[in-house]
């Protein structure tokens, strides 16, 4: 195989016997010569694809198409049935909560255990392993059995090892890591370095947006057919998954069902042959917000320190709620630990995947001020603005202080994901948000025919 490839699959299949009885399995050993007992029914069919190295791959399907089952022959935990695969370099995933772990060995020992399967020697292993824990961060259930965690632990410790491995391929369900939101962030960002690295990522989702946003290409699985996988390019994939989501014979029924149930209202109201509904979006989009995080994950040369930030009412209260579309003020504070020139406060808000969605900076607009702070001030910058509209979720703001110029600057001390907030009501469902102030105005352009009651 070239080493241009990190994976090859060449018509693989997985074929399950399906037994409708427990005891034609027994029948089927007995007098299986004469008589087939059980159907055959194909996981995964005849699918070739190949995925070059350093590429990052959305693996989309709906449920049962098959997805885990193709993984798990890639990563060499299930046989393929017919076809072939080859795979150049080390895999770790991170498809099934528990998988690779022994519930009866505590956190330490599978951490070894682990390790040891992905291919690490215990010497490696132990060098590593203060890094392991540090990543998980469990405290001390790593020396509990793990049928003791809760499955956040578990995502937790499965996917520090992975983290650790020195994998070129990695193959993630999106699903597994949501939960905490700062692990999570945690987790997107060793995945963007693993990525920027030159690592091969195959990614699992059913967020057509998050597959848009960080894969070059995709593979559709479908189920049935006589071959079931295709691959191409994501923006094409997604927009192909959409369609046989809503090709779906099913919604249509539901739809008709729907439709016998309720008579369109406008034909309920003659008078109304022209109708004009005016309105905003009736429910409120409201954010908590997570106290200050002094002590989250940081980095920076230590020329200065980020001593608070929040959200602050004019009055000076810090906020704990607030709505979207709400004027507010993000304050940052700082304390020199030495003399800075031309120093600069900056914010970064970013979505679950860790994506920035808004940055801001103070670097802008004093470009021209050529401030120098000395050794001990304390100064806080604030940023006014009105909340965004955002869809439900989680979301972080990133903290920074940084000095010199654009091109040129350190940065002292940058917290990732300082503040949480958490939109946890709101008319945004999909998509990223929605435009401050929004009206939403229908107009029947054509009369209606008037109907008789
Ligand atoms: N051991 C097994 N024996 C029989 N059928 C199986 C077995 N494992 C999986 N299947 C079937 O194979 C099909 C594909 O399953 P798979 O778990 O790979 O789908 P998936 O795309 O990962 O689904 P999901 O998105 O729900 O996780 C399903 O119909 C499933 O019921």
């Amino acid at each position: 195989m070239s080493s241009e490839f990190a994976i090859k699959v060449e018509g693989v299949g997985k074929n399950y016997q399906i037994y409708d009885k427990p005891h034609h399995r027994l029948w089927q050993m007995l007098r299986g010569v004469r008589k087939t007992y059980y159907r055959d029914f194909w996981a995964v069919k005849n699918v070739s694809f190949s995925v070059r190295r350093g590429d990052t791959v959305g693996i989309i399907g709906r449920n049962g198409a098959g997805k885990s089952t193709l993984l798990q022959m890639i990563c060499g935990t299930l046989t393929p049935t017919t076809g072939s695969i080859e795979v150049n370099g080390r895999v770790a995933a991170l498809l099934e909560l528990g998988a690779g772990f022994n519930p009866e060995f505590t956190g330490r020992e599978n951490v070894y255990m682990n390790s040891a399967v992905l291919g690490l020697s215990r010497e490696e292993t132990d060098a590593r392993f203060a890094d392991i824990i540090a990543f998980a961060d469990i405290g001390d259930f790593i020396g509990q059995p793990v049928k003791t965690y809760s499955s956040g632990m578990m995502v937790r410790l499965a996917f520090a090892v992975i983290a650790h491995v020195d994998a070129d391929i990695l193959v993630v369900d999106e699903a597994l890591a949501v939960g905490d939101a700062f692990f999570t962030q945690k987790c997107m960002r060793f995945i963007q370095q693993f990525q920027k690295n030159g690592g091969t990522l195959l990614f699992v989702s059913h967020d057509m947006g998050t597959v848009m946003n960080i894969c070059q290409s995709a593979i559709m699985l479908f189920a049935g057919g006589q071959r079931n996988a295709i691959m191409g390019a994501a923006e094409a994939l997604c927009k192909e998954y959409l369609n046989q989501i809503y090709d779906d014979p099913e919604r249509h029924q539901q739809v008709e069902q729907q439709r016998s149930l309720h008579e369109p209202w406008v034909q309920r109201d003659s008078t109304k042959v022209q109708t004009v509904l005016t309105g905003i979006a009736p429910e409120k989009n409201v954010y908590a917000i997570s106290p200050f995080r002094a002590d989250g994950e940081s980095f920076g040369a230590g020329g200065a320190t980020i001593t608070d930030a929040g959200f602050f009412a004019e009055d000076g209260e810090r906020f704990t709620m607030l709505e979207g579309g709400q004027t507010v003020r993000f304050r940052v504070c700082m304390r020199a630990n030495q003399a800075l020139t031309y120093p600069a406060l900056g914010i970064m808000l970013k979505d679950r995947l860790g994506q920035y969605l808004y940055t801001a900076g103070t670097d802008e607009s004093f470009r021209h001020h050529r401030l120098v702070f000395q050794a001990g001030e304390n100064i806080c910058a604030t940023f006014q603005f009105d909340m965004p509209i955002l869809s439900r979720g989680v979301y972080t703001i990133n903290v920074a202080v940084a000095e010199g110029t654009g091109d040129a600057h350190i940065q002292h001390h940058w917290i990732h994901d300082a503040i949480k907030l958490e939109v946890v009501s709101g008319p945004v469902v999909h998509g990223l948000g929605s435009p401050l102030n929004m009206e939403i105005t229908m107009e029947f352009l054509q009369p209606v025919s008037e109907v008789t009651a």
